[in-house]
């Protein structure tokens, strides 16, 4: 990732929202250690998101909550002129095209704005997803299995289901069958359906992010296998993110948009 600052313009502002939690608490340490950034803002539940972008002057406001809120605050956001990195997880078509107008109207009102929603920063994961969606189609069968800590909130990951959707996509354009599949009982036993690809979610402590992806052919595999095992590891992707996301105006959703990966 060129993280290569431009140490002669004004700091960019930044906004850190759900601040208190394991993430928030980690940007803000990385905002805070970047020459090229400046941190107005430490909001977390309770507090009045707008008010408290408009009268920090954030230029960006940086989103890691919870899947309940994260639409909201993003409105929120927008509505007090930022422009918004979003790591928070729960998002779907529905929330992502509301988002997409909200952007739009702001645009025609002469004040275009970006907003970045990624599933994961983390430079592992998001190579990991793009090689599975290049592989997705040359194998048989493919199943994913994430592994994270046990106070995460939603299953499966959102990283795991941007990984099927791109599996699912790539295989469906090259017209490849549904993975093969005997199971006449016991279903709960072989994960989720994501778009037709399996996805198995294991809580542990002592975990952090952790993802591998199984492909099989009759006689071979190819796993593809990612860990993050520090939150540290998301941060390089977070600051690219804000610096990106200034000059994209728009929805941009998954950074291996602005690594130019897709
Ligand atoms: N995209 C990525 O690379 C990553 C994404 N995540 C995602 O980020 C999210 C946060 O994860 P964690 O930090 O582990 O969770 P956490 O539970 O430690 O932190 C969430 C924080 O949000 C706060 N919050 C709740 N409602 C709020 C509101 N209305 N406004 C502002 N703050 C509010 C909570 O009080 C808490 O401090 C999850 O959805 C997780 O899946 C986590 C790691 C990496
Ligand atoms: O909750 C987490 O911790 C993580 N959430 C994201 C996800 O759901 O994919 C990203 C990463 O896996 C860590």
């Amino acid at each position: 990732m060129n993280l290569v600052t431009n140490q002669t313009t004004t700091p960019l502002k930044v906004a850190v929202l759900g601040a208190a939690g394991r993430m928030g608490q980690t940007v803000c340490a990385a905002v805070d250690g970047a020459p090229d950034l400046e941190l107005v803002a430490r909001v977390d539940a309770g507090d009045d998101v707008a008010a408290v972008v408009r009268e920090s002057g954030a230029d960006v406001a940086i989103d890691f909550t919870v899947p309940s809120v994260t639409e909201t605050n993003v409105h929120a956001a927008l509505d007090a002129g930022a422009h918004v990195v979003v790591g928070t997880t729960g998002w779907d078509d529905d929330s992502r095209g509301r988002v997409s107008e909200h952007l739009e109207r702001l645009a025609q009102a002469g004040t275009p704005r970006g907003v970045l929603i990624a599933p994961n920063f983390g430079l592992s994961a998001v190579l990991a997803m793009t090689f599975a969606a290049k592989a997705a189609r040359y194998f048989e069968s493919v199943e994913v299995i994430e592994l994270h800590h046990p106070d995460k909130v939603d299953a499966p990951s959102g990283t795991a289901r941007h990984t099927a959707h791109a599996i699912a996509a790539a295989r469906a354009e090259a017209g490849v069958a549904p993975s093969p599949d005997a199971t006449e009982t016991g279903w709960e036993a072989r994960g989720a359906d994501v778009e037709g690809v399996r996805v198995h979610a294991v809580r542990l402590r002592g975990l952090v992010a952790h993802e591998e992806i199984l492909f099989g052919n009759t006689g071979e595999q190819l796993s593809i296998r990612q860990d993050s095992f520090d939150r540290v590891s998301f941060m390089p992707g977070v600051l690219l993110a804000v610096r990106e996301v200034v000059s994209r105006p728009g929805l941009t959703v998954g950074l291996e948009k602005v690594l130019d990966l897709s």
